[in-house]
């Protein structure tokens, strides 16, 4: 298996403001990493140097401790053994599935180019389909043809530039799971550039968030959702609660109530002002008994799986969310008592939530 490392990577098109400004990112061997963040933040420009389509200004980006870009290096596209999987397919329309899927295995003799294409097709979940033109697919079968054309040549990195995005969520969540397990019986490297958090948490072994050119953070869908490096990656990936908060003996206190804080070496220590950071899940509605902090509804929100209530608490400026599994038996203008479970991440010196431009700078760049 082999890792794909990228180094001090920076490029700045002609005319214009440096895309990436010293990316680092490491993906080990057979791993797949989601690449998240905003909107024109350098994801689809960091996937191209990838695939040499695009010159980098600077940095490096080495596969297997191959240098594929970098000073005075440059391999050619083809030669970097790196499938693509695009947007949308891409597949020839002139071509059949077998055909498309075995369009660059020259090298191979007939028969075996027309067994890797039934391998593939079996590994895809299209048995069977090695016939048919590219238009009498479905949209999602297309995509499962495009992901058996890149991994045909046995490549060791596969790269796809927000593969879902042209399907509708029902088919979504069928194929993310067939692009894992094919991914993982063929041990390729991947990266997944997407503009969805969900996607990004359920289907990645890790999350790099991308900001302005950088890597934020890069860490395992738990430890991005539970552990965000910042502010701004709590507010952007998912639905934060950040509460002023003051922090001593490894307990938060703050107008919701006393938290633990989240075991980490970052946030054991902490002692003084600054935020804590909740999730909506780990509020808790209830009878506004005397260990409940008590709040005044002032929304809800039903969204099927789940109820997202806004409370208003005093001591804290705006309304705070509260995800509820299931339907709530609360109307605007109710009392209730509201209880914390769970632990909190803490962000000293951190400027309160009233003022928390991070949170709305984030959530205003979200694409959803
Ligand atoms: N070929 C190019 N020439 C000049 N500027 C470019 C070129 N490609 C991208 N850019 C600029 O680089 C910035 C980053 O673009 P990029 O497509 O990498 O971002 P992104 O994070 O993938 O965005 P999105 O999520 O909207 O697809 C944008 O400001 C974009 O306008």
């Amino acid at each position: 298996m082999t890792e794909l490392r990228v180094r001090g990577l920076t490029k700045t098109y002609r005319r214009g403001e440096p895309v990436l400004r010293g990316l680092d990112l490491n993906v080990a061997g057979g791993e797949l990493t989601a690449v998240l963040g905003p909107s024109g933040c350098g994801k689809t420009t960091l996937l191209r140097i990838i695939a040499g389509f695009v010159e980098p200004t600077g940095g490096t980006v080495a596969v297997g401790g191959r240098v594929l870009s970098g000073p005075g290096v440059r391999i050619r596209p083809e030669r970097r053994a790196i499938g693509i999987v695009a947007q949308e397919g891409a597949l020839f329309p002139h071509l059949s599935v077998a055909r498309n899927i075995t369009f660059g295995l020259t090298a191979l003799a007939r028969p075996d180019r027309r067994a890797r294409a039934g391998e593939l097709l079996e590994l895809v979940g299209l048995a069977g389909l090695d016939a048919r033109m590219p238009h009498e697919l479905s949209g999602g079968q297309q995509q499962r043809v495009a992901l058996a054309r890149a991994l045909a040549p046995r490549p060791s990195v596969v790269l796809f530039d927000e593969p879902f995005n042209a399907l509708d969520s029902s088919l979504r969540g069928g194929l993310r799971d067939d692009v894992r397990a094919a991914l993982r019986a063929t041990g390729a490297t991947a990266v997944l550039v997407t503009h969805d958090q969900q996607e990004a948490l359920s289907v990645a072994d890790r999350v790099a968030v991308l900001r302005e050119g950088r890597v934020e953070q890069h860490g395992t869908p738990e430890e991005v959702y539970r552990q965000p490096a910042s502010m701004w990656v709590a507010g952007f990936v998912g639905d934060a609660v950040l509460v002023p908060a003051s922090a001593a003996g490894g307990i938060a206190h703050t107008p919701l109530g006393r938290v633990p804080l989240t075991t980490d070496a970052r946030t054991t220590d902490a002692d003084g002002d600054g935020t804590a950071l909740l999730r909506p899940e780990q509020l808790r509605l209830g009878a506004a008994d005397a260990s409940a902090t008590r709040g005044t509804v002032t929304d809800i929100r039903f969204h099927g799986h789940d109820t997202v209530a806004l409370i208003s608490v005093g001591g804290l400026p705006r309304a705070v969310a509260v995800r509820h599994a299931g339907p709530l038996a609360l109307r605007p203008g109710d009392s209730t008592g509201l209880t914390i479970t769970g632990t909190a991440t803490f962000y000293p010196d951190a400027p309160p939530p009233s003022s928390d431009a991070a949170t709305a700078e984030a959530r205003a760049q979200r694409v959803r």
